[in-house]
C-alpha cells in the first residue's frame, strides 16, 4: 500500500512507525513531505528508511491514499499542494483536528472519498484509540483499507461525523491528560522522598497496571477503585482530597472544553 503523508511531524511520525512495526505499511512505499524542514525529511528517512522528499508529483503518482498531517491553520496550503494530483479514485485521509470533510471536498472538489480521522500518538506503539468518519465517496473496500491501518496501530472505530468535537476531547487529546497526572504523581513521589528512578518505575508499572485491569474488567472503574479503597484507610484519604479539589468535576470541564475547542477550530474551517 502507497501511504504519502503531507505533514512531517509528531502525529506523522506516530503513524509511519507504528504501521511500519505492525506491517501494514512498508519503508518503500511511504512517502512523507513537508513545508520546509528539510532536516526533518532526513531524520525520518534515516530512521525509518522512507522515501521522504519535496517533489509532491511523483510521490502521488498512483498513492493509494494521501494522509494529510499538517495543522489546521495549514490546511488550505497543504490541500492546495495536492489538489492537482487528486482524481475519483483517490483517498484522502485527515487527522487533522476541527476541519470538516465538507471544508476539504470543497477545496480538493466534491469527487473522491475523504476520511476524517482522529488517532492519538500512542500510534507510535500500536496503541492509539483511532475514529474515522467517511464521506459519501468512500467505497467499502476504501473503508475497510482505512480501518485496517489503523487497526494495525491500534483500535479503529467508525463514527458520524458529528461525534468528532467529543471523539478529539476523549481519545485525541487524552493520552495527554494521563500524562498529565503522571506529572503530578511523580513530583508527589520525589516530594515524598523516592528518588526520580523509583518513583517513575513505579508510577510507569501502576499505570500500565491499571490500564490492563480496565480493560479485562471492560471498564468497570468504579468498582476497580472501590476494591482498593479500604475504610480508614489511604486512598479514601487521597480521594476524600481529590473529592475535596473537586478533580472529578475539573477533568470533565476540561474534556468538555477541548471538545468546545474542538468544535470552535471547526467553525473556522467550514464552507
Ligand atoms: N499531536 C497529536 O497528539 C495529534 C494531532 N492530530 C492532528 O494531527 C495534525 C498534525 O499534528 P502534529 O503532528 O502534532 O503537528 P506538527 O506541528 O508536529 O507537524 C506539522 C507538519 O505539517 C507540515 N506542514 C505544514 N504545512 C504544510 C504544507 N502546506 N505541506 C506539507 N507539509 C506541511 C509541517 O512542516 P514544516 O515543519 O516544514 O513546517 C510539519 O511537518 C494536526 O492537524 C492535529 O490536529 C490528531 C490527533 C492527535
Ligand atoms: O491538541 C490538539 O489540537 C491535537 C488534536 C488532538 C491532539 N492534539
Amino acid at each position: 500500500m502507497k501511504v504519502v503523508f503531507i505533514g512531517a511531524g509528531s502525529m506523522a511520525e506516530a503513524i509511519i512507525a507504528g504501521a511500519l512495526k505492525s506491517g501494514a505499511l512498508q519503508a518503500e512505499s511511504t512517502y512523507v513531505t513537508n513545508r520546509a524542514n528539510s532536516a526533518r525529511l532526513t531524520e525520518l528517512t534515516i530512521q525509518y528508511g522512507i522515501q521522504a522528499g519535496y517533489d509532491v508529483e511523483t510521490a502521488l503518482k498512483d498513492a493509494d491514499a494521501i494522509v494529510l498531517a499538517m495543522k489546521p491553520k495549514d490546511v488550505l496550503s497543504g490541500l492546495e499542494a495536492i489538489r492537482s494530483y487528486i482524481n475519483e479514485g483517490s483517498v484522502v485521509i485527515s487527522l487533522l483536528a476541527g476541519v470538516g470533510i465538507d471544508f476539504m471536498e470543497q477545496a480538493i472538489g466534491d469527487r473522491c472519498a475523504v476520511i476524517r480521522s482522529m488517532p492519538n500518538t500512542s500510534a507510535a506503539v500500536g496503541k492509539s484509540a483511532t475514529a474515522i468518519a467517511l464521506n459519501k465517496h468512500v467505497t467499502a473496500e476504501q473503508h475497510q483499507a482505512a480501518i485496517d491501518l489503523f487497526s494495525a496501530i491500534g483500535l479503529a472505530i467508525t463514527v458520524e461525523e458529528s461525534k468528532m468535537d467529543a471523539v478529539t476531547a476523549i481519545s485525541g487529546s487524552g493520552p495527554a491528560y494521563i500524562y498529565y497526572v503522571a506529572e503530578a504523581m511523580q513530583a508527589a513521589g520525589e516530594e515524598l522522598g523516592l528518588d526520580h528512578d523509583t518513583a517513575k518505575s513505579l508510577l510507569i508499572q501502576t499505570l500500565l497496571g491499571a490500564a490492563d485491569m480496565l480493560s479485562e474488567s471492560n471498564g468497570q472503574a468504579v468498582a476497580l477503585r472501590k476494591a482498593i479503597t479500604s475504610a480508614g484507610g489511604t486512598t479514601e484519604a487521597a480521594i476524600r482530597t481529590f473529592d475535596e479539589h473537586h478533580v472529578k468535576e475539573s477533568i470533565a470541564a476540561g474534556v468538555k472544553e477541548a471538545a468546545a475547542q474542538s468544535k470552535q477550530l471547526g467553525e473556522a474551517y467550514k464552507r
